[in-house]
């Protein structure tokens, strides 16, 4: 029989709504989720990486209890994935944790993207290797050190000669663009849920518009679309990437006039997501739009992607055997291995990075102490 291949993957992302674990066999042809497990930041936690993301005043030292206690989590989330999936951590290869991003600043002269994590405290709190810091040596060759996926997407789908576009709708969407005779590309089309969960927390404490159900009694104000539109943002050529450092409630909020009712400003704002994810899609006569992330659960948002593109079809991942709320977190299983094996993302054609280049750092596992 072969060998299992197993990695895992941790991956917190800008949505800040928890900590995606997946375990994963690389062995076969497809990679094969073994196990997966999803936790939420205890809500003291939450609210520190949500000041600090946001960049509000703060003592560095919170900061650093920031990232210690979110390693913690991290290191428990997965201790508790491999107990309940019952495997021996001898068997993992590595782990891969993105860590969480709360700056993202990519502009020259010193361009940085930070990521929140302590990998030696993963790696001595789990016995398994971690490997971290995916984005910053790409950062160092002149890239955007992000999106980072389209890498994975097209190892799993290749190309053929129709257009796949891969679309993940987290925090932030991303694009990844699988065509034949074409070199893959992608990047960040801008706000995924950030914006949609930002103003419906703003005006009604909850954390997400579910199934987009709040802005469907709403009404699109044309006048508000027009000039969220006119962001700089979305006409910039790629490669770009872009977070909530940029799009967020203030940013919404500097577009408003006070008087708008505020479900037609959610109508408004899942609106704006869906154009600027389709706009660049409409230069393709067709294809198939495979969707993952959590906006995926959107059912009024995926309606809007698929009557904006009405000769695509517009999927979500698990139609092709990918489990949409984990891709990202096997995304990071899959960058872990490639590191491990020293093999190279190619990125050029994505981040805009002068090579193709090994990312991520080794944190080492001690031996067993006998
Ligand atoms: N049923 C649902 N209806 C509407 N939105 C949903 C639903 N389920 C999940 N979401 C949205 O998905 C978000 C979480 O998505 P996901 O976990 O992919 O984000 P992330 O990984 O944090 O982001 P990123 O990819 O930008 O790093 C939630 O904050 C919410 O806005
Ligand atoms: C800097 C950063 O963390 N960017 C995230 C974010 O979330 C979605 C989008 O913006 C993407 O660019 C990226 O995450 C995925 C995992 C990536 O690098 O492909």
């Amino acid at each position: 029989m072969q060998q299992a291949e197993l990695y895992i993957g941790v991956m917190s992302g800008t949505s800040l709504d928890g900590i995606d674990v997946v375990a994963v066999d690389f062995s076969k042809q497809q990679p094969t989720l073994i196990a997966s497990f999803n936790d939420q930041f205890p809500s003291e936690l939450h609210e520190l990486l949500h000041h600090i993301a946001l960049n509000k005043a703060l003592p560095i030292s919170q900061i650093g209890y920031a990232t210690t206690w979110l390693s913690q989590c991290y290191s428990d989330a997965i201790n508790h994935m491999c107990d309940c999936a019952g495997f021996d951590k001898k068997d993992v290869q590595a782990i891969g944790c993105h860590g969480q991003t709360v700056q993202h600043h990519p502009q020259p002269p010193y361009p940085y993207s930070i990521q929140l994590n302590n990998p030696s405290l993963i790696a001595a709190q789990t016995q398994i290797t971690t490997i971290a810091d995916f984005r910053s040596k790409d950062l160092a060759y002149g890239g955007q050190g992000a999106p980072l996926v389209p890498a994975f997407h097209h190892a799993l789908f290749g190309k053929s000669d129709e257009t796949v576009v891969v679309l993940n709708i987290g925090g932030i969407a991303n694009i990844s663009i699988l065509q034949a005779d074409t070199p893959v590309s992608g990047y960040d089309t801008g706000p995924g849920n950030i914006l949609l969960d930002s103003w419906i927390n703003h005006c009604r404490q909850l954390p997400m518009d579910e199934d987009g159900r709040w802005a469907l009694t709403g009404t699109i104000i044309p006048e508000l679309l027009t000039a969220l539109r006119h962001d700089d943002y979305f006409t910039q050529p790629a490669p770009k990437s872009t977070g909530r450092e940029h799009f967020n409630l203030d940013w919404l909020q500097s577009h408003l006039n006070h008087q708008e009712k505020p479900e037609d400003v959610q109508a408004t704002l899942l609106e704006l997501t869906a154009i600027t994810i389709t706009e660049p899609l409409q230069n393709y006569p067709s294809g198939e739009l495979l969707v993952c992330g959590g906006g995926a659960h959107n059912s009024a948002l995926m309606k809007r992607l698929q009557n904006q593109l009405p000769n695509w079809q517009v999927l979500t991942t698990d139609e092709k055997g990918i489990h949409s709320d984990y891709m990202e977190a096997i995304a990071f299983a899959w960058l872990a291995r490639q590191c491990l094996k020293g093999i190279a993302i190619d990125m050029p054609n994505i981040s805009g990075a002068s090579r193709a280049s090994i990312l991520g750092g080794i944190f080492q596992a001690d031996p067993i102490i006998r």
